[in-house]
């Protein structure tokens, strides 16, 4: 099966979308956009705000500003309509005792108002999309958690929404099974569906990822495809400055420091003490670099190696989630 267009209108739109609790703004002017068939890694440590977007976005909690929509029904005033429309998975799969797996899905199905007839077909159709066909007669809660996110994909397609929203899917879950978790995002996306997955773990989702929101702080950082950020990214280098003597660490890193405020109006140094290494990022070429060798060396520093650091997409995040309140976001248009 051929994926969709992706030039298609976006599925999923937000504009400006914020949420504000008091005096606390836990999600600012967040606007992005997904369109049909792709899958967005929406990734942010603890209390970015990704838990705030997904409420939002699946009618649970209204935005102080801005506005949200999905396949064209507005998330605040078309619950009912986005209710249809988005099949959510939350992280935590709730308790369900003496329920075969079966039997939660036909609880599921009946909830979403799926007639008997149907839900029976549909409960076999979505078992098998899991590949969790063999588990429909086992107990819900002796599953493994691997299992159980089968279980609770199926879940979310009883409806056959368009957007799948899933919290951390791969959150517990062995490396096989993340494997096995990959595998399906994409096969649902094959399908034409579009996918939000969270995850505080990059190189969990870098893989199958059409597109990357990163978000700190209630603020979008970066935004665009994983080859797009890396690019923005990859603009800024990190170096790293290996001393013989690691006791004068502080000392390089200070020089270090004065010498770039002074060429760039940064302070970007950072002491690395068990290593002996003086980190710091920039934008400036090896031949803009190379009086800062000679300065160190000037201030009676012995410096072993002067190198460039691989950036993978890991960097990329920490340095983006690295940015404070007030930076703007790297924001590279999808
Ligand atoms: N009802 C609320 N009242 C006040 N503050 C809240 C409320 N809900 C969330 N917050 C705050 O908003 C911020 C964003 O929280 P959110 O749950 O969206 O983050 P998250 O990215 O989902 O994090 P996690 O990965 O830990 O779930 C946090 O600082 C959180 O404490």
């Amino acid at each position: 099966m051929t994926k969709p267009s992706l030039s298609d209108e976006p599925v999923v739109q937000t504009h400006e979308l914020t949420k504000r609790y008091d005096e606390f703004t836990a999600l600012d002017s967040l606007s992005i956009q997904v369109s049909r068939g792709q899958i967005l890694g929406f990734i942010g440590p603890n209390g970015a705000g990704k838990t705030t977007t997904i409420r939002i976005l699946v009618g649970l909690a209204r935005p102080t500003s801005g506005s949200a929509r999905i396949a064209g029904a507005d998330c605040v005033t078309e619950a009912r309509k986005i209710k249809r429309l988005v099949g959510y998975m939350p992280d935590d799969f709730g308790k369900y005792n003496n329920m075969r797996v079966g039997e939660y899905l036909d609880f599921f199905g009946a909830a979403y108002g799926i007639g008997r007839r149907p839900r029976m077909k549909r409960i076999d159709e979505v078992l098998e999309i899991a590949g969790a066909t063999y588990m429909k007669d086992l107990f819900v809660d002796a599953l493994s958690r691997g299992m159980q996110q089968r279980v609770a994909i199926a879940r979310t397609l009883m409806h056959d929404p368009e957007v799948l929203i899933l919290d951390e899917p791969a959150n517990g879950l062995d490396p096989q099974a993340r494997i096995d978790m990959r595998i399906m995002l994409l096969r649902l996306a094959e399908m034409g569906k579009t996918l939000i997955v969270t995850s505080h773990i990059l190189p969990e989702l870098a893989r199958v990822c059409d597109i990357v929101a990163m978000i700190t702080k209630g603020k979008l950082r970066a935004f665009g495809t994983v080859d797009e950020i890396m690019r923005d990214i990859k603009q800024r280098r990190t170096m790293e400055v290996q001393l013989v003597n690691a006791e004068k660490v502080d000392q390089a890193t200070s020089v270090t420091n004065r010498w770039l405020e002074s060429t760039s109006g940064e302070t970007t140094a950072e002491a690395a003490h068990a290593e002996g290494i003086v980190r710091f990022s920039t934008s400036k070429t090896d031949a803009e670099l190379a009086p800062l060798l000679a300065h160190l060396i000037e201030q009676g520093q012995v410096v072993s190696q002067f190198r460039e650091v691989p950036t993978d997409l890991e960097d990329a995040f920490l340095s983006v989630a690295g940015q404070g309140n007030d930076a703007d976001a790297a924001k590279v248009e999808a």
